[in-house]
């Protein structure tokens, strides 16, 4: 599990440990880490050129002192001091080790630029000269290694406003920010390695959680010796209507491939020709009038996507929320709720998949506030309509009331094209009908989907149903072939 926390929880633990140790101890724990990462990148240290970004908060301390550290080395290190002052001991101690102070024109002869303008002490959009600076190392030829969050990020959302440094990679302090896993901070973060600095002890409940594939593989639902296609989980599919037919047949396919022990779909002629001819091993049922009866049992149902918002879409929606099981909502299901939100209103558990804009219409929140700010908006949805909510985009992140955040970072953006959301939902009702609940159940699906949009993608255009028929690759990958007994 990848745990991070808000820049104040960081503070507070801070606070407890720099209690009991030495002044300065702290730093040096940080610096030494970051000197270690600079040596790395740079393969040869002796004669190769530094430049530190030094801002007028501890954060510019720690690239100062690891600088000397750097210089002590035989690295040519100059400092571009950007403050109004200078964290004094750590000049003190850079200029000893044989650094320089320099202007900005440095940025453009460094071998390697280290970035420590700001860090979690961040407030606001980058000032100059920082915003200034921030660019020209984003323009440098040489990389950057950001110190504890790439400056411009705000460590506890992700949020950037204006400019952020871009890093290859970030060394993170005593445990990872928020915003290192949350885009678009993450985008920025590059790789990121954490330096420990004994902060363990003193952390409380992380604030976000990132599943790695070892903990998916713990979780996802495997079939038994004794399993039958009922009790490895029903999924009842309705989606899709005679305008959008493909909706259906990718939801189906995704929660085919994502393990379900059946899949009963159902709805109107158009659809259930294009199901009945891609899928044969679903259990169609043609309707005639919007109506659940004789459709069968079904451990979830996953409504919304393609289905329409009109009368026969509202009735269908009405219908599977009436039932006693999990549903999962999406795409034009979700645009229904947002006209009548107390069809929301049942005791079994509800799983909402929107992407910014879904989310935008159930919140009034405008769908850029909710990109900028992901983890906000979803939190917030999460305890208004008393649901699982799962965002989708370039970070997915689930949030259930009193649970931190999961997020998940393993998808690529060549899954930003149309239909992959409905195989999300194919796949996440899967998983519910297993037995998950709708946080784990959002969050694997998320993560499998993710892995399963970088294999069918390979660095080239992917389609929907290519990523379907990924998710097996996915799930093998994470669990090995021992799951297939
Ligand atoms: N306190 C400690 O013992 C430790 C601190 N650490 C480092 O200290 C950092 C936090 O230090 P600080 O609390 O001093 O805060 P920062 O160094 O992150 O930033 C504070 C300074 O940045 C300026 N600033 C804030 N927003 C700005 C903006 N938008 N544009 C321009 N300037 C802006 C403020 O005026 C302030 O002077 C961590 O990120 C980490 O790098 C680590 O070394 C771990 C130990
Ligand atoms: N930039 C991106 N990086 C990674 N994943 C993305 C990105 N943009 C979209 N996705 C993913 O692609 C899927 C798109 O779903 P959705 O927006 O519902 O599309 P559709 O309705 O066409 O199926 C979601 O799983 C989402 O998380
Ligand atoms: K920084």
């Amino acid at each position: 599990m990848r745990i991070a926390y808000t820049a104040d929880q960081i503070r507070a633990a801070e606070h407890q440990l720099m209690a009991r140790l030495p002044e300065g101890t702290l730093m040096q724990r940080a610096a030494s880490g970051l000197a270690a990462a600079c040596a790395t990148m740079l393969g040869k240290v002796y004669g190769s050129r530094v430049t530190l970004l030094v801002g007028s908060g501890d954060n510019g301390g720690d690239a100062l002192y690891a600088g000397a550290l750097l210089a002590r080395r035989g690295a040519r290190v100059e400092a571009v001091l950007a403050g109004s002052r200078t964290h004094e001991a750590g000049l003190e101690a850079f200029l000893l080790a044989g650094g320089r102070e320099a202007g900005a024109e440095a940025i453009e002869r460094a071998d390697l630029i280290v970035d420590g303008l700001v860090g979690i002490g961040v407030s606001g959009a980058l000032r100059e000269p920082y915003w200034g600076l921030a660019r020209a190392a984003n323009a440098a030829a040489a990389p950057t290694v950001a110190v504890d969050v790439p400056s411009g990020v705000d460590a506890s959302s992700g949020r950037v406003e204006g400019a952020a440094v871009e890093a290859a990679l970030t060394v993170t302090m005593g445990a990872r920010k928020t915003g290192l896993l949350v885009d678009p901070g993450a985008a920025l973060a590059g790789e990121v390695e954490l330096v420990d600095i004994g902060l363990g002890p003193y952390l409380p409940d992380p604030d976000v959680v990132g599943l790695t594939g070892a903990d998916v593989a713990a979780l996802l639902p495997r079939p038994a010796a004794e399993s039958d296609k009922y009790r490895r989980g029903v999924v009842g599919v309705v989606a899709g209507s005679d305008q959008y037919t493909g909706a259906a047949v990718l939801a189906v396919g995704g929660a085919l491939l994502a393990g379900a022990g059946m899949v009963r779909y159902a709805g109107p002629g158009e659809p259930v020709a294009q199901v009945r001819s891609r899928w044969p091993e679903a259990v169609i049922t043609e309707l005639e009038r919007p109506s659940l009866d004789g459709v069968g049992r079904v451990q979830a149902w996953v409504v919304g996507p393609g289905l329409g918002t009109g009368d026969w879409a509202r009735e269908m929606l009405a219908q599977v929320l009436a039932s006693d099981v999990p549903v999962l909502i999406d795409a034009d299901g979700l645009t229904l709720v947002a006209r009548e939100r107390d069809l929301l209103g049942r005791d079994a558990p509800v799983l909402v998949t929107p992407h910014a804009g879904e989310l935008s219409r159930l919140t009034g929140a405008g769908r850029d506030e909710i990109e900028a700010d992901r983890l906000k908006h979803a939190r917030g949805a999460a305890a208004d309509l008393g649901v699982t909510v799962l965002l989708k985009g370039s970070t997915t992140v689930v949030a259930e009331p009193d649970r931190p955040v999961r997020v998940n970072g393993t998808g690529t953006a060549w899954l930003a094209t149309g239909g992959t959301g409905d195989v999300l939902s194919g796949v996440a009702g899967a998983l519910l009908a297993q037995g998950l609940g709708c946080y784990d159940a959002g969050s694997c699906a998320a993560y499998l989907h993710g892995l399963a949009g970088r294999i069918a993608s390979s660095g080239a255009p992917l389609h929907a149903a290519g990523v379907a028929a990924a998710v097996p690759a996915a799930i093998r990958e994470l669990t090995g072939r021992s799951a297939s007994r």
